[in-house]
């Protein structure tokens, strides 16, 4: 039975953000990670870590860390100084400033993440900026289903950082906490990929003029949400096989996957939104009469309601080709239950089941 592709496990990207990169930890980071992680401020929130803390205890963690992308296990990411800024200059490149581990639990479907920066860099937003990426990465590119993070009771800025990323306590335990020489109460706090992408959302603003063409307001005055209008397409083939697409990083929901279409522009019919987005995301040519309206979902997201017409097609010229960063796969209608789709489009699997 067809599963979701997976991420090559093995690969641990170079990610970015506005003011940092993201990377691998090399052999050479581990003196300024030495100096960094040998400070009782930052080694008391860490569980796994003595006081005080050898170097060559971080040269065998500096190993650790990059032998495990190769194994699936666990991806760490050193902060780093991103190229001269105004901002940085005179200092020099790729500066060591923190870190950002994910380690997979043993079904990989629930990772663990942690972090910390070097004390001489908080208070600038710097943790806050790279979890953030680093969760996004994840969720889009890892089989997860949720993230877990444990934090001592008075690490507030940690906290908040959790929050602010759709975290949520679900639990008091404790942990063994090497510098402390015994247990330690710790807060338990867990993400799921939809309560990130929620605490993504920003709240409603009005949409600006040139905006409208995509997004139209609701009528319901009490319900000021835009209304996001879209056109998607459920592509069948000889074998009954459905074609699903990921959404791509950087995207909203990325990691999901999808039915392929998108946004009805100004003017457009859902046909001709669904023949020009099929082109321009699969590289395929449709015609109207090769369109069979299906049905239609409505649903309340936290930022906008969206309002879907989905078409079946079985014919079309070309070969799907991703040509937007997006996974495409054939999957039979009973298959879709293991792919991890949005919200809206839950109803529509036993509907396809049914057909198909
Ligand atoms: N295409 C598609 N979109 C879906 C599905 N289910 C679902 O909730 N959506 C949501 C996700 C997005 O918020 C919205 C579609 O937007 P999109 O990102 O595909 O739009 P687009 O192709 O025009 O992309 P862009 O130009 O805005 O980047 O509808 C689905 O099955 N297919
Ligand atoms: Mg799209």
């Amino acid at each position: 039975m067809n599963q979701p592709p997976s991420f090559p496990l093995f690969l641990q990207p170079t990610l970015k953000t506005n003011r940092f990169q993201l990377m691998p930890f090399r052999e050479e980071d581990s003196k300024n990670l030495h100096h960094l992680i040998n400070d009782w401020s930052v080694v008391r929130t860490l569980s796994d870590l003595p006081f005080p803390y050898p170097q060559t205890m971080v040269e065998d963690w500096i190993k650790m860390a990059t032998t495990h992308p190769q194994k699936g296990l666990g991806y760490y990411f050193a902060i780093m100084n991103k190229a001269p800024s105004s901002l940085l200059e005179n200092k020099p490149l790729n500066r060591l400033m923190g870190c950002v581990a994910i380690t997979l639990e043993k079904n990989k479907t629930q990772a663990k993440i942690g972090y910390w920066v070097g004390k001489k860099f908080w208070n600038q937003g710097i943790a806050s900026e790279c979890v953030t990426r680093v969760i996004e990465w994840a969720f889009a590119q890892l089989p997860i289903k949720t993230l877990k993070a444990l934090v001592i009771e008075d690490n507030i800025a940690s906290i908040r950082i959790l929050q602010k990323n759709g975290f949520q306590q679900t639990g008091k335990t404790t942990e063994k906490f090497m510098a402390y020489g015994k247990d330690y109460p710790v807060i338990v706090f867990e993400a799921t990929r939809e309560s990130f992408f929620i605490s993504r959302q920003t709240p409603f603003t009005p949409p600006s003029p040139n905006s409208l063409d995509k997004i139209h307001m609701s009528s319901f005055a009490s319900h000021p949400k835009p209304l996001l209008t879209v056109s998607a397409g459920i592509l069948v083939d000889i074998h009954n096989k459905i074609l699903l697409a990921k959404r791509p990083e950087g995207k909203p929901m990325a990691g999901l996957w999808e039915f392929p279409g998108g946004k009805m522009e100004k003017n457009e019919t859902p046909e001709m939104t669904l023949i020009r987005e099929f082109k321009e995301e699969l590289d395929i040519d449709l015609s109207t009469t090769c369109l069979a309206p299906f049905t239609f979902v409505s649903q309340a997201y936290a930022g906008f309601h969206l309002v879907m017409s989905l078409f079946l097609c079985r014919h079309w010229k070309g070969t799907p080709t991703p040509k937007e960063g997006q996974t495409i796969q054939w999957c039979l209608a009973s298959e879709l239950k293991n792919y991890p789709m949005p919200e809206a489009d839950k109803p529509l699997i036993p509907l396809l089941c049914d057909l198909l």
